[in-house]
């Protein structure tokens, strides 16, 4: 529905935004991220006609920016950082003049202000003049304007920046709902705000877009592996088989207590972290017999798989594991199956996560090089 086509907007030689290249679907929320100065605003005053790009080509919905303008602006609400509200209007009057600038039918303006006084909670505040309004209600109110002529996609600039956290949390909320009716694409500088509302992420970086990706994919995209930990009652040797044996399983490592106990009551140096690689063990589908040539490396001690009690915690003990699937395929069904057939209970599986924080740091804290 949005597509932004090597956009640029350059204020002189180093400010301002370089093709500029993404699209929207509709449906979507999108997180708008970048540090002070990125480029945010100015993409998104470019994507809502407020600023010509001087290259590059914005579309809504098939129509062109530069070519159909006011039809384009019709399909697209804004909020920017500053709500553009008059402070001697009340709420009501307010309104109405909205719904008159936005070509709202006069005779649909009454009920189109009541559905948003309903939706965005102004109701009772009709005639209050707007300068005395809280910040969460003033943002409302600039939530009301950007909505009031059903756009279908909703543009957001930091619409929770100066709010207490009360209001976050109720803006948050109007957010999530919003998004179920219209695409919304909502910069801001709150990473967590990220992970609870938007289905995707964009980063810019010094007027380019460095990164977009879902939010759940964020460590694929930075090229690390996802992995799954897990904590699995029962002997260790048995456990890492019926892991190991998992066609799509190509790498597990023994994590933390468990095993520090069964090396030291077989005298080996305390190890905390094992390697197993299953790369090549020639498996191609799930039931055939594994061809276990797995090793279990402790330091410069290796241990066989195939040599049954070398590792045998006491019965009740409960072993932690992180294991890596290949192509980051989605193995926990499988690895769920497994364990429960084999009979050693699966306490806790948790996927390990990149997270948005880590990225946004790599991201945006590298210096200006020349192919940045
Ligand atoms: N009207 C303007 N004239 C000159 N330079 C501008 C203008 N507007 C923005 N810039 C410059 O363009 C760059 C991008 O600014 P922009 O406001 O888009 O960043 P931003 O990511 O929204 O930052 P913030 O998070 O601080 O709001 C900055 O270097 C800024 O100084």
């Amino acid at each position: 529905m949005l597509e932004v086509k090597d956009v640029s907007k350059m204020f002189d030689e180093r400010r301002g935004v370089q093709q500029i290249d993404f699209t929207m679907e509709r449906g979507e929320i999108v997180g708008f991220l970048g540090p002070n100065g990125a480029g945010k605003t100015t993409t998104m005053r470019m994507i809502t006609g407020y600023l010509n790009p001087t290259g590059g080509s914005i579309t809504i919905d098939g129509l062109s920016m530069s070519e159909h303008g006011a039809k384009a602006r019709s399909k697209i609400g804004y909020l920017p950082e500053t709500p553009p509200l008059y402070p001697e209007m009340t709420v009501m009057s307010y309104l109405r003049f909205v719904a008159d600038l936005r070509n709202v039918p006069v005779r649909e303006q009454k009920k189109r202000i009541n559905e948003m006084l309903d939706k965005l909670g102004l109701h009772g505040r009709e005639q209050q003049l707007i300068r005395s309004l809280s910040k969460g209600f003033k943002q409302r109110l600039g939530l009301a304007q950007a909505i009031i002529h059903k756009p279908d996609l909703l543009v957001l600039d930091e619409p929770t920046s100066g709010l207490d956290p009360n209001q976050i949390i109720e803006i948050r909320q109007l957010i999530r709902e919003l998004g179920e009716q219209h695409t919304v694409l909502l910069s801001t500088h709150i990473l967590p705000e990220v992970n609870m509302l938007c289905n995707r992420v964009l980063i810019i970086h010094q007027g380019q877009i460095v990164l977009d990706e879902r939010p759940d994919r964020l460590g694929t995209a930075m090229g690390q592996e996802v992995s799954l930990h897990l904590e699995v009652k029962g002997p260790t040797e048995s456990i890492i088989q019926v892991v190991s044996a998992l066609p799509l399983v190509t790498e597990v490592q023994i994590v933390g207590d468990g095993f520090q106990e069964a090396c030291r009551k077989e005298e080996v140096d305390e190890a905390p972290i094992t390697t197993m690689d299953h790369t090549d063990t020639g498996l191609e589908g799930a039931g055939q017999e594994a061809d276990l040539a797995v090793q279990v490396c402790v330091d410069n001690y290796e241990l066989s798989t195939s040599q049954p009690g070398v590792l045998s915690p006491q019965s009740g003990e409960t072993i932690k594991l992180r294991v890596v699937s290949q192509d980051h395929s989605d193995v926990r069904e499988a690895l769920f199956y497994a364990l429960a057939d084999a009979g050693y209970p699966l306490l806790e599986m948790k996927r390990e996560m990149t997270s948005l924080e880590d990225v946004f740091t790599r991201l945006t804290t590298e210096e200006d090089s020349g192919d940045a």
